[in-house]
């Protein structure tokens, strides 16, 4: 039977540390949002006064043509400026976002013991886990939101633990995605004078995680949040969203613009692709790419998810802003690290905008 969700340690209890999720507790019948998920007022999202970003996706196939230099040119653009863009013609089939998108709500309505399998504490791999909320121990307020995190190691790894309703069309996300990830750095990095080999790529994106996001419709949507206003921490993300929308950027503070603060929506777009650049992108590059604030709000009338991959350098890696950059600006921004600390800083706080770069700021 569903507990009482006015009190905090049984939500709790219910939501996190059984696995039922937000998707447990709002099929349980609830009419209003639990205090526990009431977000401070700065922090509730206004549907109605947020304007949508206007910018065309950019169509990666002509990076393949006479237009390459272009094309570049508006990859670095956008990478310097808002820190996300939108891609088409981008190599990853129509139709497996579409059953990506399937394979998502597929998954996240199993019965609950059925995901439970994979929370962290009892997970059978340590590649797969499955979760609520970002920190939910440490958060004033919860985050409206599901998931399940599946790192990448080998073929074969992924083929025996990652859950089985999903494995093979993540895998084929993952795979072609990451062809289009080593287009985007090599314009990115060659911006830079920096000519990326194999072993460079490595470097750079050496780890890779598919998650799958699950917003359950929640009764007052003005109330909470899907996801705290945050950056992510790797080099690039690659995201797909369904149609419904809810994914917000901070313009930010230093912009060429008058809106700069301002929250714009990036609006779904069909079979386009999202891509932001992530903290660690925003270091190697000394602050000239932006990693972006984003955040998600949630919707009363249809549960939705997104699907994004991170790519990360390997926790073993050092990182500092890339040489050639530091001796152009003359400064570094930021001081030398080895990735699996900023990791762990990273994920033992809840969501705070940018907050998770002070970490290695000088
Ligand atoms: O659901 C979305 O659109 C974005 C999710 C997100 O920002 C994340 O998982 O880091
Ligand atoms: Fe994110």
């Amino acid at each position: 039977m569903a507990p009482s969700f006015d009190n905090g340690s049984s939500l709790f209890n219910f939501v996190v540390r059984d696995g039922n999720g937000v998707k447990g507790m709002v099929d349980s019948g609830i009419s209003k949002v639990p205090q526990a998920y009431i977000q401070p007022a700065a922090e509730q999202i206004d549907k109605e006064n947020a304007s949508k970003h206007g910018q065309p996706p950019i169509d990666l196939s002509r990076l393949d043509g006479p237009d390459h230099d272009e094309v570049a040119k508006e990859i670095v653009r956008a990478a310097e400026t808002l820190g996300f863009f939108q891609v088409v013609n981008h190599g990853v089939p129509v139709d497996l976002l579409e059953s990506l998108k399937d394979t998502a709500h597929n998954f996240f309505g199993l019965p609950a013991e059925r995901k439970a399998v994979y929370r962290t504490e009892v997970s059978p791999t340590p590649l797969v886990k499955y979760g609520t909320s970002f920190v939910p121990a440490k958060e004033k307020a919860l985050e409206w939101k599901d998931y399940i995190s599946m790192v990448y190691t080998t073929d074969a790894e992924v083929l025996e633990h990652w859950p089985i309703e999903c494995r093979e069309v993540a895998l084929e996300y993952l795979k072609r995605s990451l062809e289009m990830v080593k287009k985007l750095l090599h314009v990115l990095m060659g911006n830079f004078g920096v000519e990326l080999d194999d072993s460079k790529i490595d470097s750079l994106i050496g780890r890779k995680t598919v998650n799958m996001n699950y917003y359950p419709t929640c009764p007052n949507p003005e109330l909470t949040v899907g996801v705290g206003r945050h950056s992510d921490m790797g080099t690039l993300t690659v995201l797909l969203q369904d149609g419904i929308g809810g994914l917000y950027v901070n313009i930010p503070e230093d912009a060429d613009t008058d809106k700069k603060g301002e929250w714009v929506e990036i609006p779904p777009v069909p079979g386009a692709l999202v891509i932001n650049v992530g903290d660690m992108l925003q270091i190697l590059s000394n602050g000239k790419y932006k990693s972006a604030e984003h955040r998600v709000r949630t919707t009363s009338t249809k549960s939705r998810v997104s699907i994004p991959i991170f790519t990360i350098p390997k926790p073993t890696e050092k990182i500092a802003p890339l040489p050639q950059v530091v001796e152009n600006d003359g400064i570094a921004r930021y001081r030398e690290f080895v990735l699996a600390d900023y990791m762990k800083s990273f994920f033992a706080n809840p969501h705070d905008g940018k907050k998770s770069l002070d970490f290695a700021r000088i």
